[in-house]
């Protein structure tokens, strides 16, 4: 897809604190016109908070938004510019299936036919007169996938939308947002915790820990990224040349391997340049899986055995 300056969303250098927590710290990153980019992140990384200051429902303490070159307060039609699903309970449980999507129809100025078009494409017919309240965890996730896709939007931010979805359906989404992406130029954020599911389809991922970037890239170069293994003769040595130049690494405690998050070549020149003899250097070729630990490392870890009898 051909590129503009200012095709595509843009977060540049938001930040939000909440109390003494700073959430998200100068987080900037493209979601470039034609792609899928998934946003991964531990719990309580920031994934929703980055998603709803996106969208001006929370208020960032700095940094700002772009939708083609455009914040969204400024928007002339922002329901059909952007579709969102943030919190797929969030709507009147008092209210059918129908109705709810009526007054999305309203709201985005769409025609009242597509609220009958997207009840039959999301399998929602039976349910079209029920209470939104009494649905299940699924079809919960499905009206309110309808009612970010009610306005044919341009961009869509999806928080965690696979969630309580069954095979077919999450396939159904899966090849639509690609197709959308792929076809209409438009722009698709999708948070979720399914690592290797975003392998298979987002063109881009963008990786919060603590509520900063630790990476944001092709899912092509994640997959193909080329790190160094080594042993020093002086594991301090090391540990502190890496640290002090922000470089993410972690050590096998069982026999003091490096694992460094740049390429051979780089951690040796580092290593001439302090004078740090290494017993061992190598190249480690990471899966996803283990880029994505080692980015995120620490926050959060679960550990122990909650059913020790002790
Ligand atoms: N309104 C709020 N007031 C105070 N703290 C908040 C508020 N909203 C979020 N937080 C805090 O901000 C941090 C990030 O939360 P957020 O929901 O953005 O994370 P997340 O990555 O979406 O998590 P999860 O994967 O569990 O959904 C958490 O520590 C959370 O407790």
């Amino acid at each position: 897809m051909p590129q503009t300056p200012d095709t595509g969303i843009r977060v540049r250098g938001v930040s939000k604190t909440y109390g003494v927590k700073r959430v998200l710290d100068d987080v900037s990153f493209d979601i470039p016109a034609g792609t899928v980019t998934g946003l991964l992140g531990p719990n309580g990384s920031g994934k929703s908070t980055a998603m709803r200051t996106m969208l001006g429902l929370t208020i960032a303490d700095a940094g700002s938004t772009t939708f083609d070159g455009v914040l969204f307060r400024d928007l002339a039609q922002p329901g059909r510019t952007v579709g969102a699903l943030l919190d797929p309970g969030a709507h009147h449980p008092g209210r059918s299936v129908e109705d709810t999507l009526a007054t999305a129809a309203i709201l985005t100025g769409s025609p009242r036919e597509r609220v009958g078009e997207l009840i039959a494409t999301l399998g929602l017919a039976s349910a079209a007169r029920r209470r939104f309240g009494a649905l299940s965890l699924g079809m919960k996730q499905r009206v309110a996938l309808a009612v970010a896709l009610v306005g044919r939007p341009r961009h869509l931010i999806l928080d965690e939308p696979m969630n309580g979805l069954d095979i077919e359906t999450g396939d159904w989404l899966r090849s639509t947002l690609v197709h959308h992406a792929h076809t209409t130029g438009g722009c698709v954020l999708v948070s979720t915790h399914l690592l290797q599911e975003l392998q298979t389809f987002a063109d881009r991922i963008v990786v919060l820990s603590e509520g900063a970037i630790r990476y944001s890239g092709e899912v092509g170069d994640l997959t193909a990224e080329k790190n160094a293994t080594a042993i020093a003769a002086d594991t301090d040595l090391l540990r502190r040349a890496l640290t002090t130049r922000g470089i993410p690494f972690s050590v096998r405690p069982e026999d003091g391997r490096f694992s460094v998050g740049i390429d051979p070549r780089s951690l040796s020149e580092i290593c001439i340049a302090d004078r740090i003899v290494l017993d061992e250097l190598a190249e480690d070729r990471e899966s996803i899986s283990d880029l994505y630990r080692r980015l995120t490392r620490g926050q959060y870890r679960v550990e122990g055995d909650v059913f020790d009898p002790r």
